[in-house]
């Protein structure tokens, strides 16, 4: 049986998308099916920019961060037009199947996809945000988990060193994943998620008790809070104010940014992509349309795409008690 199979990545990329790609290629080599790789996320499909994807450009892939496929955010294939775009350029370059490696956006990009066009179409999840449901972990999350860690043990010794506040922002679109378990993995003293985020006085609050308990046992410290981006309705400098205001101490407000997505994929990406990858293309001509792949309690699972954004992935729970008796509530 001979496919011809296309992938793309989309959305904000994610380490271990290179490895994911490098998997992709070398299944469909051993399954002898036509690899396209389209470049810049769905603008790709819209330009009809691809390349044939062979197995020479799978040399050093699994370890390079980013994505050699490049990514994209693209407005025009949201639209009706833009969708039909894609779907005639694929039909023309007689594509059976087309795996998006991408986050929630990307599938529902993939699922309004499927209106106009009648091919088979696999996602794979990959954002740092872990923010997709149908799967215990997304590509590129670990990864990100350890840059906030290697990020904050550096902000620890200045922090130490002069006994300051500092408040960390981390990236997670709305989702507290990556600032929930970075602040655990860094031994951060508090965290601010959206998950749980109420009110800011409440919050303030909380973390001044913190900060003054904490004091009394031991005088001058410093103190680290992490906080997910989006969640304080004044941003990080307000929140900074706020909080020199409250303790009469020195604030510092530091912002991760982008710096999160990149860098080498650590082995539980590069495991998860390659799985994943693989996967995908086991199930190139089946049945199994408009799904994305994902890993549960270590063994492979679909999951419809319009699953992915509209159930709910709640943080874990054991994370989320171990947080409160360490960090927010510790005192
Ligand atoms: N509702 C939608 N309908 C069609 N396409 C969409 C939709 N949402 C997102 N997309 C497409 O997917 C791309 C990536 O989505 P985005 O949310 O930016 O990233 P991610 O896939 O990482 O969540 C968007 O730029 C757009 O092209
Ligand atoms: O790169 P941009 O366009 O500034 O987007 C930043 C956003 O992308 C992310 O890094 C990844 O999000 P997605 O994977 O959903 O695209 C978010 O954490 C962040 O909010």
């Amino acid at each position: 049986m001979s496919k011809r199979v296309a992938v793309l990545t989309s959305g904000g990329d994610a380490p271990g998308m290179n490895a994911c790609i490098r998997a992709i290629v070398i299944a469909c080599e051993r399954h002898g099916f036509t690899l396209f790789g389209y470049q810049h996320g769905y603008n790709g499909l819209l330009e009809q920019e691809y390349e044939i994807l062979a197995l020479q450009a799978t040399h050093n892939l699994i370890q390079q961060g980013g994505t050699v496929l490049h990514s994209a955010r693209c407005e025009p294939f949201k639209t009706d037009e833009g969708a039909k775009t894609a779907a005639t350029n694929l039909t023309e370059l007689e594509i059976d199947t087309l795996i998006v490696i991408g986050g929630d956006g990307s599938f529902r990009g993939a699922d309004h996809l499927a209106d106009f066009w009648h091919g088979q179409i696999i996602g794979i999840p990959g954002t740092i945000d872990n923010d997709v449901a149908g799967t215990d972990a997304t590509i590129g999350y670990y990864t990100a988990i350890d840059t906030v860690v290697s990020s904050i043990d550096k902000v620890r010794d200045t922090a130490d060193a002069f006994e300051r506040i500092f408040i960390v922002e981390v990236m997670g679109r709305h989702a507290g994943f990556l600032a929930l378990n970075s602040a655990l993995a860094s031994a951060a003293d508090y965290v601010i998620l959206p998950e749980t985020f109420q009110h800011c006085d409440a919050e303030l609050d909380k973390i001044t008790e913190q900060i003054e308990k904490r004091r009394q046992l031991k005088g001058a410290i410093s103190f680290i809070i992490v906080v997910a981006e989006n969640v304080w309705p004044g941003g990080l400098n307000d929140l900074a104010d706020k909080l020199v205001s409250k303790t009469q101490s020195e604030v510092r407000p530091v912002t991760l940014g982008h710096v999160q997505r990149g860098g080498s994929p650590v082995s539980q990406d590069r495991l998860l992509a390659t799985k994943l990858g693989t996967y995908a293309v086991s199930l190139v001509g089946s049945d199994t349309n408009g799904i994305m792949v994902g890993e549960l309690n270590g063994t492979p699972s679909e999951i419809a795409l319009t699953e992915t954004w509209e159930k709910d992935k709640p943080l874990n729970p054991s994370s989320m008690e171990t947080m409160l008796t360490i960090m927010n509530e510790r005192y």
